[in-house]
Order: structure tokens, then C-alpha cells, then sequence
């Protein structure tokens, strides 16, 4: 490709990336589109006014200096006090304008962006961590619309007051005008070749502080371990070697684009000696008069601040469109769970769920679930055992689909999860973690996000079959106790029974408990798992239990290991076979005890 042809394409990209991204913004713009425009229009009066005094000082040498004429100076104290008070106001006006519809906008843009990360699935939220979620979905944002704003009013002010004082130019002279304007186009040229590299250190300065949000967010979540191990120094190392980071990106962008000013300084004061030079001449042959020299002047030095402002206010603004760019970037990303056209509601298990042929892997070529077949009747408990890492918490994650299988089917009552409506099957689960999530409010709140508009009753009676309402009565505050974020303020049974008051009051007809009860001691086991008998009648359920004590009962026990369902049956039948996988786990456990 020839020079001309790259140097062509890239302004064609920037110009097109301009109007891409401003098409991209404009429906959030649009609405307050009035104050937009009116904060346009402003924008043309108070930069045209910077031209004002270089136009005057036209009159004012000819009458005043050269013809001595005093009379004309006589207005000149007021003129200047008006136009004073016309400016500031103008000033204060346009950013006021431009403040309101930039916050709207970039307000609005959060709001859609916090919908668009509720819409995102278990995958998605497994590759990116939590410093970019941040960073992309919030910081991004704020900084990028904000910027655009205010750099855009600044954009649009110093335009219209070069362009009016490069009027003024024209009107004095035309032949100095051509030395002034070619120094200026020169000046701008290399504005253009800053962009790419530009781009390439901002997607870096990205990486950079989304790890610095992680730091901080990991050490929240994680300040016990860190105080246990003694880890302050190590966190300390690694922050450090972030913000080094973060320091050398943001000197590679001083370097990339600072040069931009000098460059234009000195284009500029060529340009000014050229018109000097230039100027004797026609000076002293009478083509122009010492008040169009002095206008010229005065108009081509104060020409000089919008068109450096201007400068920067470009390089600004490449940056924020770059932000916006990644904005819809984000609004672009595909979901990999995702519903058919017109799907099934699903009301009620009826008779059966089944997995046929299921295989499923997180990477490829790493099967974790390898053609499970099972089928489950309603109002069945289901026990998953076998060897860590064996695969059960994935399978029991397929059922709500956090995960698509890549072969075979889940079906309920023969109709694949897949064309089921995902609110309608999700709806249907009640799920119980180890580590149940509690959200920062009291416990009410907590229990409520099963079902949010639960009654009075229904939460008295969660609360009873949760075993909590004795600890509830003991508190001050009872339910409106607020609890600290993840509920720290409670004790691990606690917290277990709220999130199991949680799954109850949802009331539906598939619970998952995935290690309900691992992490308690035998004391709180016993408690929570009254509460579990209380969520599980009546219900299809599949339980995920290490110790084999609590799945004895089940209608089914599943041992899964390696991603193959190695032998099932109940409990009385497995322990028979004792050559069986079965018998080995449940040996070895009463072997520990
Ligand atoms: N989000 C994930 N991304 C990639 N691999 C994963 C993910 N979750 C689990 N795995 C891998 O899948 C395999 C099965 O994990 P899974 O959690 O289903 O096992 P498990 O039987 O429930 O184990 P445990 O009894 O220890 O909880 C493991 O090898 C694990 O490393």
C-alpha cells in the first residue's frame, strides 16, 4: 500500500470511527436533544466574542493612534463592561447546559449498562474478573461520557472563536490570512497519527486498573487470609508492581501525545514570523492600514490559545471515544445461554426430569461430564457422591442452565430445558450453595429475594421451617436486622438457614442443595439439616453431600467419578456391592471417624 493510501485510510477510519460512535451515543443524546442543541448554539456567540476585541482594534488604531480622533474612545469602558457580562453570562449558561445533558447521558448509559451485566451468564462471569466488570460496566462510562462533554464544549467554543477570528484575518488581510492559515493547517497535521498508538496504551492503562479494582476487591473479600498468612507484604508487592504499571502507561501517553503541543507551538511561531516578514511590505506600500495590522496581529495571537485548547480538547476527546467505543462494545456481547423463539412455560415438574446423553465441558477437549444418563421422578431425591472434582456441581448447574451441555438433553417432562422460558424453569429451582450469598440489608430482605412479594405468613413460616425464628426472636430487630455485606455479622448455620429460608419461600418444585451443610460443625449440621427436611418434602430435589450420613435416605444414590456415573442405587443395595466405589467412600469416611 503507498503512503497516501494508509495516510488516507486512517483519516477515513477516524472519521468514520467519529461518526460511528457519535450514531452509537445519539439515542441517549436524543432525548434531551433541546438542551443539546441550545447548548450548541451557545457555544457560538461565546466563542465568536473572542474575535470581538481583535476586530475592534482596527478602528481604534486608525481613529485613535493614527488620526488622533479621542471621541471614539469615549464608549470603549462600557463596551468593554458589557461585553464582559454578555460573556460570563453565556459562559455560565453554556455549562450548565452542557453539565445537565452530560450527566443525563452518561447516567442513562450506566443504567443500561448495569441491565445489560444483570443479562450476562454464569460463563461470562467465570472468564472476566471483577476489576474489568467494574472498570467496563461503571468507570467506563462516567469517564468517557463526561470527558466528552466538557471537551466537546470546549471543542465547540474555541472553534467558533477561531473561526471568527480567522474571519477577522480575512477581513484585514487576505494574503497574510494565506500565511496564517497554511501554519495552522500544518500545525494540525499531526493530530491524526496520534490516535492508533493512542489506542493501543489506553487498552492497556484498561488491563492495568481493572487489576488495581481486583486488588482492592479481593483484599475486602479476602482480609482474613491476608491477616492469617501474613500476606501483607506479598499483596503489598503485587499492588506495587500494578501501579508501576499503571505509571509507565501513563508516561508512554504523555510521550505519545504531549509532543503534540510544542509541535504546534512552533509551526505557529513560524507562522507568526512569515506574517511579520511579510507584512513590512504591504504596510509600507499602503495595501493595508496600521489598524489592520494591529488587528491582524491581535486576531492571529489570540487565534493561538483556542487553536492549542483545541488541540488537546481533540486528543481528549479521541480518548472518550475510544471509552465509548468499548461502551458498545459491551452492549454487543452475546449471551452464550440463550432462549428460543416462543418457548415452553414451565408451571410444574408433572412426571420426570432426565439427562440423555449428557456431555459437557468447560474447555475443549476437557470433558467434565462424559454421556450421563439419569432419570429422576418427581417428588425424588436424588443424592450426587463420588470424588472431588468428579463433575456434581456441574451436573446439579445444568439443571437451571448457568451452563448449556454440549451433547444430549435435560429434559422435563420430556420437553428440553433449552426451549423452556429460562424465567419460567429458573423460577422452578430453589438452590441451596455452601456458601450461600447474603446482599448487604437486613434479613428480611434477604429471605424476600425468594419470592419478592412474599406475605407476612409466607415469611413467618420460612422463617419456622428454616429453624431461625429462634435466633430472630433473640435479635433486637428481629428480621429488620441489618446484616453486614455477605452477612457477615452471622454465624455460618446462620447464614445457611437464611439462605435456606430463602430457597423455602420460593416454593418450588425443584431444590438443589449443593453441599448445604459441608462447611458446619456436627451441632449446626444437626439444625440446618431440620431445616433442609422442612425444604425438601415434597419435592424433586438433588443433593450434593460429602458425608454419606446425610444422603442415606435418598431414593437414589449417584457416584459420579471422572465425569462417569460409576455405580448408583440406595444406600442398603450399594453398600451390598463391596467391590463398589459405594462401599469404598462410605468405608472410608467411617474409617476417619
Ligand atoms: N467454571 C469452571 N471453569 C472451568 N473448569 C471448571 C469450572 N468449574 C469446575 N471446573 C472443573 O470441572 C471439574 C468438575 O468440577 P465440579 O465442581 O463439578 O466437581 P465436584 O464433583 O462438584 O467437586 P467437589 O466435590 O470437590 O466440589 C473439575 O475438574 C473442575 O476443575
Amino acid at each position: 500500500m503507498t503512503k497516501e493510501k494508509i495516510t488516507d485510510s486512517s483519516r477515513r477510519i477516524f472519521i468514520n470511527t467519529f461518526v460511528e460512535s457519535y450514531k452509537k451515543i445519539w439515542p441517549y443524546v436524543k432525548p434531551y436533544s433541546f438542551r443539546a442543541f441550545l447548548a450548541l448554539l451557545v457555544a457560538i456567540p461565546l466563542g465568536s466574542l473572542d474575535a470581538v476585541i481583535a476586530w475592534f482594534l482596527k478602528p481604534y488604531t486608525d481613529n485613535v493612534i493614527v488620526a488622533r480622533d479621542a471621541s471614539f474612545a469615549i464608549y470603549i469602558p462600557l463596551l468593554i463592561i458589557g461585553f464582559t457580562i454578555v460573556q460570563g453570562g453565556l459562559n455560565y449558561f453554556s455549562a450548565y447546559l452542557n453539565t445537565w445533558v452530560g450527566t443525563k447521558v452518561s447516567t442513562d448509559l450506566g443504567r443500561d449498562l448495569y441491565k445489560k451485566l444483570l443479562t450476562m451468564d454464569t460463563p461470562f462471569f467465570d472468564k472476566e474478573n471483577s476489576g474489568t466488570i467494574v472498570q467496563r460496566f461503571f468507570s467506563d462510562a462516567f469517564n468517557a461520557t463526561n470527558s466528552l462533554i466538557s471537551n466537546l464544549r470546549h471543542f465547540l467554543s474555541k472553534t467558533f472563536s477561531s473561526i471568527s477570528l480567522v474571519v477577522v484575518l480575512f477581513l484585514n488581510s487576505w494574503q497574510l490570512s494565506l500565511i496564517a492559515v497554511i501554519a495552522l493547517l500544518i500545525a494540525f497535521l499531526p493530530i491524526r497519527y496520534v490516535r492508533k498508538r493512542m489506542k493501543n496504551i489506553v487498552n492497556k492503562s484498561i488491563v492495568a486498573s481493572a487489576e488495581a479494582v481486583k486488588a482492592n476487591n479481593e483484599t475486602h473479600a479476602g482480609n482474613k487470609i491476608i491477616s492469617a498468612y501474613n500476606l501483607q507484604d506479598y499483596q503489598n508487592k503485587r499492588y506495587n508492581s500494578i501501579m508501576d504499571t499503571t505509571f509507565s502507561l501513563a508516561i508512554k501517553m504523555v510521550q505519545t501525545t504531549n509532543w503534540l503541543s510544542p509541535v504546534m507551538h512552533i509551526v505557529l511561531g513560524i507562522g507568526v514570523a512569515a506574517v511579520l516578514f511579510y507584512s513590512n511590505n504591504l504596510i509600507v506600500t499602503g495595501k493595508i492600514t496600521s489598524g489592520n495590522f494591529a488587528s491582524f496581529l491581535a486576531a492571529m495571537l489570540l487565534l493561538y490559545t483556542p487553536i492549542k485548547t483545541i488541540g488537546n480538547n481533540v486528543v481528549d476527546i479521541q480518548k472518550a471515544f475510544l471509552a465509548i467505543e468499548r461502551i458498545f462494545e459491551i452492549f454487543e456481547l452475546k449471551t452464550k445461554i440463550t432462549e428460543v423463539k416462543n418457548p415452553v412455560e414451565l408451571i410444574r415438574v408433572e412426571k420426570e426430569i432426565s439427562f440423555e446423553n449428557v456431555s459437557f465441558e468447560y474447555e475443549p477437549n476437557k470433558p467434565v461430564l462424559k454421556d450421563i444418563n439419569l432419570k429422576t421422578e418427581v417428588g425424588q431425591t436424588i443424592a450426587l457422591v463420588g470424588n472431588s472434582g468428579g463433575g456434581k456441581s456441574t451436573l446439579v448447574n445444568l439443571i437451571p442452565r448457568f451452563y448449556d451441555v454440549q451433547k444430549g438433553s435435560i429434559k422435563i417432562d420430556g420437553v428440553d430445558i433449552k426451549n423452556i422460558r429460562l424465567f419460567s424453569l429458573r423460577n422452578q429451582i430453589s438452590i441451596v450453595f455452601q456458601d450461600n450469598f447474603l446482599f448487604s440489608g437486613t434479613i428480611r430482605e434477604n429471605i424476600l429475594l425468594g419470592k419478592l412479594n412474599a406475605t407476612e405468613e409466607e415469611i413467618n413460616n420460612a422463617v419456622k421451617s428454616a429453624h431461625l425464628d429462634h435466633f430472630i426472636a433473640s435479635l433486637p430487630n428481629g428480621l429488620d436486622t441489618v446484616i453486614g455485606e455477605r452477612g457477615t455479622t452471622l454465624s455460618g448455620g446462620q447464614r445457611q438457614r437464611v439462605g435456606i429460608a430463602r430457597a423455602f419461600i420460593r416454593n418450588a418444585c425443584i431444590v438443589i442443595l449443593d453441599e448445604a451443610t459441608s462447611a458446619l460443625d456436627n451441632k449446626s449440621e444437626a439444625v440446618v439439616q431440620k431445616a433442609i427436611d422442612n425444604l425438601v418434602k415434597n419435592r424433586t430435589v438433588f443433593v450434593i453431600a460429602h458425608r454419606l450420613s446425610t444422603v442415606q435416605n435418598a431414593d437414589k444414590i449417584i457416584v459420579l467419578n471422572e465425569g462417569n456415573i460409576v455405580e448408583e442405587g440406595k444406600h442398603e443395595e450399594l453398600l451390598k456391592n463391596l467391590n463398589g466405589p459405594y462401599y469404598t467412600l462410605y468405608n472410608a469416611q467411617f474409617k476417619h471417624k
